[in-house]
């Protein structure tokens, strides 16, 4: 049922009637069960214990470009917002990521996971060591929200229902698996749990009430595929070049490379 519904709003096949805000909501989650980044083989290594440190360590160091991006990809999204009530709502994620004062937020926690692994702080901040592959898709992201209309830019950050999930697993397995990690290294999950939900919801409400048309629905649906590929992609390219076949390209990190004195390899 739920499968017939998700195709019968697929860009190849034209939605020819308006889903009831459950039948949406059920498509939506739908594209998560078959599309969501829990399924990429890189992160069923990672949160299985199969990775190396220097594997762990170039997620982290990728990761921490989509980390930067988010509020400039929350604050473009922000800037179009017609109404004070959904700018109040909305401008939490920045306050989430970019904290109130120097010290405090997600992006400040990313960059303590990173340091736990073992990067100099001002290494990673420079992003010179990410994947090209990284930076294109996170940037493909921010385009996305700045261009497409508001119903799927907002709906491009859908992503988030399934998260929570992902993150409680990624936590236990990291924990259970690897010697190098520590609670306090993974502290930034421990926000995302509640933060998650609570802007999931919010933004689910918006797009069931003003995905008004078959074709409306439709443009939901597909930027939530194209947000589950924004993050397969940065899968797909630490998995090429630090999994197998192990191609790094000749300008990302390489082993050794900006770490902390003392931080063993
Ligand atoms: O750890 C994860 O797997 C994961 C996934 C996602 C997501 O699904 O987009 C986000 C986050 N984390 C996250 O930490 C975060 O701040 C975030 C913001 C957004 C967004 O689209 O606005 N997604 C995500």
């Amino acid at each position: 049922m739920t499968a017939s519904l998700a195709l019968s709003v697929s860009p190849t096949e034209p939605a020819d009637r308006l889903l009831s805000p459950a039948e949406l909501e059920a498509a939506l989650r739908d594209i998560g069960a078959r599309r969501y980044h829990n399924l990429h083989p890189f992160h069923r290594l990672l949160h299985d214990g199969k990775l190396d440190k220097d594997q762990v360590r170039a997620w982290a160091l990728n990761r921490y470009y989509y980390q930067a991006m988010i509020p400039v990809k929350d604050a473009t999204l922000l800037a179009r917002l017609p109404d004070a009530n959904l700018r109040r709502v909305w401008r939490q994620r920045i306050v989430d990521h970019d904290g109130d004062h120097e010290g405090d937020g997600g992006i400040e926690r990313w960059l303590k996971l990173a340091e736990g692994v073992g990067f100099e702080r001002d290494y990673v901040l420079s992003t010179k060591g990410i994947l090209s592959a990284t930076r294109f898709s996170v940037e493909a992201y921010v385009h996305f929200v700045a261009e497409r209309s508001l119903l799927e830019a907002i709906a491009s950050s859908l992503t988030e229902m399934f998260s929570p999930t992902i993150i409680s697993e990624r936590v236990a397995g990291m924990l259970k698996n690897y010697d190098f990690i520590t609670r306090e290294t993974l502290a930034y999950f421990d926000k995302r749990l509640t933060q998650a939900p609570r802007d999931a919801d919010f933004a689910l409400d918006y797009v069931t009430r003003h995905a008004l048309t078959p074709q409306q629905q439709a443009q939901a649906l597909d930027a939530l595929r194209f947000k589950c590929n924004v993050l397969w992609t940065q899968l797909d390219a630490l998995y090429f070049a630090y999994v197998s076949p192990g191609m790094i390209p000749p300008d990302a990190w390489r082993p050794g490379e900006g770490l902390r004195a003392g931080a063993d390899a």
